[in-house]
């Protein structure tokens, strides 16, 4: 059971009616949050605490049936309309906190969540020390939301930032793939099974893939996507932090001190290209007007709030190296874009074929991680076909669920939360993962700005311009991509 007095800063925006209360209403229902808890919600719109209840009620409306349990859990939410550049506002919310503090006897545990735009990130941190909200009392921790930084230099700007109010262990910097179940299920894959625990390295791995496919578009979001693009938006974060955990060395043990540790050790060995290679490993592309499940879609240019001439990507590909013993050279192929033919979030580890006795072909084995929608594992494995000849074909292995549908999968936000409350910052990123990360993408950035790879284009519905299929064709292999749509069609739940 966790006390703490809850802030968030961005009460009324779309993060937290989407994710942020739910997930707590789901800490609620688990009995992680029990009556020794409350929310203070900011933002500027002047709301009362009964509309400010009645926006949360909305918001966790699917999540139970008793309107009881939703009203409990809702009185726990406090509104305070404030600026954050307003100094003066900071006081009144000291009173709020120290007042909750009392009346759900908190022990002073606090935590704060920065929902909100970064450009108010390093204001809010200095006045919540400068206004002694942060008072050393109690446990005090930031969670803070993407993006940190938009290139390294705002990044270190931002850290020094909120260095001035809290210690690298009291801020908790989210990337929501960490949350993910199938993301931290790469742990246990990974070190729950001697079969593959000795075998994950160069000697036995041919290649990575990293597939994040989205179908969707940039929605509303246009403004901030056109100043970002697909290489910020998802590579510099979420598939670094992926590659991370499937390039890392063994941890002695399950802990933030010691995985921290080995996920820094991968991204600062991460092979620094220079602007030949980054021409020859890394494709940006952008959409233009096309088809998915017979809907029609807009080129991106065409969106709402993206420049008319905009060169920015919705879709990066390319290849990393990771220069330890244990991966040095094997190619970590990734793609991820905007409107490709479906949402697929995957990850295939393809092995090196052994010396070859048969005389046909045999297939590599490969075991692909399904992170969603549907979430699970394959293994493709080589077996005899049923016959009186002797011929030899892949078959696979396959356990997988559609989370959706079960709705068994945490929220990745409910897992986080849970995980701040509890003080483990092992699903979180680093301050030394962040600026190892903005390192490298700050030298493809400027290479592309220079215009040295042409930007791609593909229609909307396929996977991506021809350019990132070429890339792997260069270093002897292709895309493993089976539709994920078949295997959810099927009567899963009977
Ligand atoms: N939405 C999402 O799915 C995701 C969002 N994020 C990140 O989360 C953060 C929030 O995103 P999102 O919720 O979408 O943004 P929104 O634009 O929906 O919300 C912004 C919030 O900030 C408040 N706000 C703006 N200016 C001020 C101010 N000067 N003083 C006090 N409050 C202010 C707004 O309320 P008001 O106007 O009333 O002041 C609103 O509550 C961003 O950093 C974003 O990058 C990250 C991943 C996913
Ligand atoms: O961080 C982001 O992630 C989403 C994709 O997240 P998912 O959990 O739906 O896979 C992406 O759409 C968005 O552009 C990006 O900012």
């Amino acid at each position: 059971m966790s006390k703490a007095v809850f802030t968030i800063f961005g009460a009324s925006g779309d993060l937290a009616k989407r994710k942020l209360y739910p997930s707590l209403f789901r800490l609620y229902k688990s009995g992680v949050l029990t009556e020794n808890f409350a929310v203070i919600g900011t933002a500027r719109r002047p709301w009362t605490k009964d509309f400010f209840e009645g926006v949360v009620l909305d918001a966790i409306a699917d999540l139970t049936t008793s309107k009881t349990e939703a009203q409990q859990f809702a009185s726990h939410f406090y509104y305070q309309s404030h600026d954050v550049e307003d100094a003066a506002h900071y006081h009144t919310l000291k009173v709020l906190q120290e007042d909750l503090c009392k009346r759900y006897e908190t022990d002073h545990n606090k935590v704060f969540f920065l929902a909100m735009a970064p450009q108010f990130f390093g204001t809010i941190a200095s006045h919540l020390k400068s206004e002694a909200i942060v008072d050393g009392q109690g446990f005090e921790r930031l969670i803070i939301e993407k993006p940190f930084g938009t290139d390294l230099t705002s990044a270190k700007a931002l850290n020094q930032a909120l260095s001035e109010t809290f210690n690298e262990d009291q801020i908790f910097r989210i990337d929501h793939y960490l949350g993910k179940e199938m993301i931290q299920n790469i742990f246990a894959v990974r070190f729950a099974n001697i079969l593959f625990e000795h075998v994950w390295n160069r000697d036995f791995i041919d290649n990575i893939q990293i597939t994040f496919a989205e179908s969707i578009g940039v929605e509303d979001r246009g403004g901030y996507y056109d100043q970002s693009g697909a290489l910020k938006d998802m590579v510099q974060n979420h598939i670094l932090q992926v590659l991370s955990i499937l390039a890392m060395d063994k941890p002695a043990s399950f802990s933030s001190a010691d995985v921290l540790p080995e996920k820094i050790k991968v991204l600062e060995n991460l092979r620094m290209p220079d602007d030949k290679l980054i021409v020859e490993n890394f494709v940006r592309g952008q959409y233009q007007a096309g088809h998915i499940n017979e809907n029609d879609y807009p080129a991106y240019i065409d969106e709402a709030s993206v420049a008319p001439d905009s060169k920015t990507e919705t879709f990066a590909s390319g290849v990393f190296f990771v220069d330890t013993e244990r991966f040095q050279d094997v190619p970590f192929f990734f793609r991820t874009g905007k409107r490709l033919t479906e949402k697929g979030t995957r990850i295939n580890i393809v092995f090196k074929n052994d010396a070859n006795i048969f005389s046909q072909e045999v297939a590599q084995n490969i075991l692909t991680i399904y992170i969603q929608p549907t979430e699970g594992f394959s293994l493709q494995v080589n077996g005899k076909e049923v016959g009186k000849n002797f011929a030899i074909e892949p078959v696979k292995l396959d356990f997988r669920h559609d989370a959706d549908a079960l709705g068994n999968s945490p929220e990745a936000y409910e897992k986080l939360m849970y995980d701040v409350l509890n003080g483990d910052s092992t699903n979180f990123s680093h301050w030394h993962e962040v600026k190892a990360s903005w390192t490298l993408i700050d030298e493809v950035v400027k290479a592309w700005q220079a215009d040295k790879t042409p930007l791609s284009y593909y229609k909307a519905g396929s996977m991506g311009p021809r350019e990132s299929f070429d890339l792997l064709e260069k270093y002897g292999t292709s895309w493993i991509w089976q539709p994920d749509v078949w295997y959810r069609d099927r009567d899963l739940l009977q």
